[in-house]
C-alpha cells in the first residue's frame, strides 16, 4: 500500500487587526468543499504545551531574544507532534500565523538577527519545507489599531505603538520578497467582503497548480 500524498499547508499572517482570523473559518470550508480533511490551528500555540507558552508569550515582559526562543519551543512541539503528522496523513493544515510572524515580530518588530532566525527555522522544522500557501493579510499600521480598538482589550504584544508595527509590517512585505512563489499578498484595508473575494481568488489560483 502506498503512503498518502503530503497534505497542503496553508498559513494565515498579518499584523494584529488586520482581520486574518475573520477568514479562517471560511478558508477551512472552502478546502472541505474541495474534499479536504482538515486541521485548523494557530499559533502562538496549537498544542497544550505551546498553548502554555503562548500564556506567557502574551503576559510576562522579555526580550526579544527571549520570545524568539519560547515561540520557537512552541513550534517545535506543533510542527512534530501536530501538523507534521497531519500533513504526512494526507490532511490539509490551516494556521492562524506560523514562522513568518517571527520574522516580523521578533526579527523586524525587535531587531532580533534575521539569519539566526533562518537558522532556528530550518531546525525546528527539520530542515524541511514550511507552508505550502501563505496568505498575508496587509493593512497599515493605523487602520488595524482602529479595528483592534473596537473589538477588544490589548495583549502586551498588541499595546505596543504605530511604530513598531510599522517594523512588523515591513518583516512581512521582507518575507513575502524572499518567498514571491508561496506568500500572496491580500488587500487587507479594504471591507470585510472586499477581503473575503480576495482571498478565494487566491485560494482558486493556487489549488489547481498544486502538485501532489
Ligand atoms: N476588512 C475589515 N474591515 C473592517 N473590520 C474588519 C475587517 N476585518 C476584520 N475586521 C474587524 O477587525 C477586528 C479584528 O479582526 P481579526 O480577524 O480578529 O484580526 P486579526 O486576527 O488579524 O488580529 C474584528 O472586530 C473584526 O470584526
Ligand atoms: C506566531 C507569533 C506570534 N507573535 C505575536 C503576534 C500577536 O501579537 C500575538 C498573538 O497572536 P494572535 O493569536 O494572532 O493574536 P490575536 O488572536 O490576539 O490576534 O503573538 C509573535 O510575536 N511571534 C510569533 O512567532
Amino acid at each position: 500500500m502506498s503512503a498518502a500524498p503530503r497534505g497542503r499547508f496553508i498559513s494565515l499572517e498579518g499584523i494584529d487587526g488586520a482581520g486574518k482570523s475573520s477568514h479562517l473559518g471560511a478558508i477551512s470550508r472552502w478546502l472541505q468543499d474541495q474534499g479536504e480533511d482538515v486541521v485548523q490551528t494557530r499559533e502562538p500555540g496549537g498544542t497544550p504545551l505551546a498553548e502554555t507558552l503562548r500564556d506567557l508569550l502574551l503576559n510576562r515582559e522579555m526580550d526579544g531574544l527571549t520570545e524568539a526562543l519560547l515561540v520557537f519551543a512552541g513550534r517545535r512541539d506543533h510542527w512534530r507532534t501536530r501538523i507534521a503528522p497531519a500533513l504526512a496523513q494526507g490532511r490539509c493544515v490551516v494556521s492562524d500565523r506560523f514562522a513568518d510572524a517571527t520574522f516580523a515580530y521578533q526579527g523586524a518588530g525587535r531587531g532580533f538577527d534575521w539569519s539566526a532566525l533562518q537558522t532556528l527555522e530550518s531546525w525546528v522544522l527539520d530542515g524541511g519545507p514550511g507552508p505550502d500557501l501563505t496568505l498575508w493579510f496587509d493593512v497599515d499600521p493605523a487602520t488595524a489599531a482602529r479595528r483592534r480598538a473596537a473589538a477588544r482589550a490589548s495583549d502586551r504584544l498588541e499595546a505596543l505603538d504605530e511604530a513598531f508595527f510599522a517594523r512588523v509590517r515591513d518583516g512581512y512585505a521582507r518575507r513575502a520578497a524572499e518567498n514571491p512563489q508561496r506568500v500572496v499578498r491580500i488587500d487587507a484595508g479594504q471591507p470585510l467582503d472586499g477581503v473575503g473575494t480576495q482571498v478565494l481568488q487566491a485560494l482558486q489560483a493556487w489549488w489547481p497548480g498544486r502538485a501532489r
